[in-house]
């Protein structure tokens, strides 16, 4: 039975429990820390995102939903499965507006962060030294209230980062997402090519539709080159004899434009469906 370490609070939960469901996993009812799905052939751990990287490093379970930016902080040597598509995020230095432009200025000053493996691992790398401070969280806070003279922190939209007057600058460190891992000696017949399959087709679902049209046996082509799909796309001839229908899979972000170029190359009936679920 395949072991799954879930995260229980925080951003990545909700997105995580959701995925699961569409794949077609158990769902948890109330705040169960253990949740068996015997129909499926596994068992579920809500257990804290940070941690989530330990116990799968371990090998205690054998995979786990957490962020790139936790297993990277955790210093565990667990495998990058699949990433998932949610919980983006650019993990970045900050400092008061106009302060700090360089990575290389952060010598000798006060960094605070939560992801303090990572931070250190990041500027041991360039050889910049400087004095990290662990906090646990509202790390933008840090400067203002005077234990920091720069942080390191987790970015989406930016706004968090523009209440406590403060700005990015230098690269970002990482770009992070919601990722699968599994320890290195995972045994991948133990139902993860099951799950990961599963998780795939919710990606592909959620990412594409099914776009059909009609166009015209001398349109074909030109009509065919705007949705490529994903091998090839689905051409049955009409009983007319003189047009196609055309079903293809399309990024979900492009529908309208592709709805517009195969309107222009003279295609028409255009029907955009989505995916509910599939196996690519
Ligand atoms: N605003 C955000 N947008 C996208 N991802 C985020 C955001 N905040 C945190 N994350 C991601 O969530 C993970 C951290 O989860 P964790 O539960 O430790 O912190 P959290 O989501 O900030 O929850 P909390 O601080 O309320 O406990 C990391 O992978 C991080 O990149
Ligand atoms: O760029 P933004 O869209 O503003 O999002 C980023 C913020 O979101 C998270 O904070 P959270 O609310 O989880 O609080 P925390 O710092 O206490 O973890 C993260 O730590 C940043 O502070
Ligand atoms: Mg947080």
């Amino acid at each position: 039975m395949l072991r799954i370490a879930v995260p229980n609070k925080g951003s990545l939960s909700q997105p995580a429990t959701d995925m699961l469901a569409e794949a077609g996993y158990r769902q948890r009812r109330g705040r169960e820390l253990v949740l068996p799905d015997p129909d499926n052939d596994v068992e579920f751990f809500f257990l804290r995102p940070r941690d989530i990287a330990v116990y799968v490093g371990s090998g205690t379970v054998d995979v786990g939903i957490t962020g790139r930016d936790l297993l990277l902080d955790s210093g565990v040597e667990a495998v990058e499965h699949r990433p998932l598509g949610f919980a983006r995020s650019t993990f970045r230095f900050a400092a008061p507006s106009g302060e700090v432009s360089s990575v290389e200025d952060i010598a000798g000053k006060r960094v605070a962060t939560s992801y303090d493996v990572l931070v250190a691992g990041y500027l041991r790398e360039r050889g910049i030294e400087a004095h990290v401070v662990h906090l646990d969280g509202a790390v933008e806070s840090s400067v203002r209230l005077g234990i920091a003279d720069v942080v390191a922190d987790v970015v989406e939209t930016g706004s968090t980062l523009r209440s406590a007057g403060l700005e990015t600058f230098g690269e970002p460190i990482l770009e992070s997402e919601a990722v699968l891992i599994r320890s290195t000696t995972a045994d991948t017949n133990n139902g993860l090519t099951v799950l990961d399959r599963r998780l795939q087709g919710v990606l592909v679902a959620r990412g594409y539709v099914l776009v059909d049209y009609d166009v015209p046996a001398d349109k074909l082509e030109d009509a065919v080159r705007v949705t490529p799909g994903f091998e090839s796309p689905t051409v049955s001839p009409l009983h007319n004899g003189e047009s196609y229908a055309v079903r293809s899979m399309v990024r979900t972000e492009a529908t309208n434009r592709v709805m517009d170029e195969l309107y222009e190359v003279g295609a028409r009936a255009i029907l955009v469906t989505s995916i509910h679920a599939c196996r690519i």
